[in-house]
């Protein structure tokens, strides 16, 4: 494949409702998209990273100065360039996952549209449909808590994800519980609690929870290991799995008996499968996050989560969960469930009139 130049563009996107979690709270959602130009075809990812560096280390303006300086320029020495052969161009640059992620999606979508090939196929996908949860932010009180899971489980989602701090953790569970009984419902940390919570945080344990994600610090897989002996909840990871390797390392340690898979986390969408085959192989389940994505990033994420060893829902929402107009023709849910694309690589391309009214700023880099 040969890339004439890539554009980067920052999309600024007003949320339905403000999403708050342990880290902050976002009513706008600035993304970076990522357009590769080849004489066949143009591919499109997404970047994950949010506007500050409070999921991760990433932030958009970093991510649009590495991919401009950095990150695009090493591809112009590769032969024969596929999407197999970005990783290793980028692997002498440290970290910038989110950023490399949203570069190697788009060279894959680039030479999968050009060869007609779905992403989904390309992957492994064995699924036409995935199935559907959501992520509930942290409300003002538990009456406004109750009200937005009600609207959500009306809307046919088939598991609630809360959002949990320290201060509010077990009283919005126990609320959620009388109120809607025994549904599919988890509890997402992000990584707010420390080792000396962990104690109160087997209090979550009597609730029959799907799992309980990230609770402690990136980098402290002992600190989960020791929960997970402590409570029969699954202990589920997301920011500390950032590659295969730490997925393999955290599952030998005990410290998760689910993972949370994100393609913008771990560099892209060939490392999650990889991730996803580790699991597997260790009968770890996984399923598919979400980082507010537009329906370019979206459609990619469903893609992969209809691959075999995507067990439980994902964060696959439908489109109109976080915004007005997408970016792409809306993602619906169905029963429940999302249809996988079926076009060529990721199957959906950003409306061009949508995308100019929500685009801030725009970088051609030849190549
Ligand atoms: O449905 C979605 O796209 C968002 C799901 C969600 O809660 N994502 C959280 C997370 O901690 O997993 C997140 C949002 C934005 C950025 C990073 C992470």
């Amino acid at each position: 494949m040969k890339i004439t130049g890539v554009e980067i563009r920052t999309v600024e996107m007003p949320l339905v409702t403000p999403f708050r979690t342990s880290f902050g709270t976002e009513t706008v959602r600035e993304a970076l998209l990522v357009r590769v130009v080849t004489g066949e075809a143009e591919g499109w990812g997404e970047c994950g990273a949010g506007t500050a560096p409070l999921y991760s280390s990433e932030y958009t303006h970093a991510a649009a100065d590495v991919l401009a300086r950095y990150l695009i320029p090493a591809l112009a020495g590769v032969p024969d360039l596929d999407a197999h052969r970005v990783a290793p161009a980028l692997a002498p640059f440290k970290g910038h996952r989110m950023a490399k992620a949203a570069l190697e999606t788009a060279v894959l979508d680039a030479d999968l549209r050009a060869r007609g090939v779905p992403f989904g196929q390309a992957l492994g996908a064995v699924r036409d449909t995935v199935p559907c949860g959501v992520s509930v932010g942290i409300t003002e009180s538990i009456p406004a808590l109750l009200d937005a899971v009600a609207e959500y489980l009306d809307a046919g989602y088939l598991r609630i994800k809360l959002k949990i701090e320290p201060g509010w953790d077990i009283e919005p569970v126990r609320a959620v519980r009388e109120r809607f009984g025994d549904i599919p419902l988890q509890v997402d940390a992000n990584t707010a609690y420390g080792r000396a919570d962990l104690r109160h945080l087997t209090g979550l344990d009597p609730f029959g929870l799907l799992l309980i994600e990230q609770p402690f610090a990136q980098d402290d897989l002992i600190g989960h290991a020791r929960l997970a002996e402590r409570i029969t909840t699954p202990v589920c990871l997301d920011e500390s799995i950032v590659s295969a390797r730490a997925a393999a390392d955290a599952i030998a340690l005990g410290a998760c008996q689910v993972v949370n898979i994100k393609p913008g986390r771990v560099g892209g969408h060939l490392e999650a499968r990889r991730i996803h085959d580790v699991c597997a192989a260790h009968g770890v389940p996984v399923w598919c996050g979400g980082m507010l994505e537009t329906g370019v990033g979206r459609a990619a994420n469903i893609a992969l989560a209809a691959l075999p060893g995507f067990l439980l829902p994902g964060d696959t929402s439908a489109s109109d969960r976080y915004y007005r107009t997408d970016l792409t023709p809306p993602f619906r849910l169905v029963d429940g469930h999302l249809a996988v694309p079926e076009g060529p690589g990721i199957g959906v391309t950003p409306i061009p009139e949508v995308l100019d009214d929500v685009t801030v700023r725009t970088t051609w880099v030849p190549l």
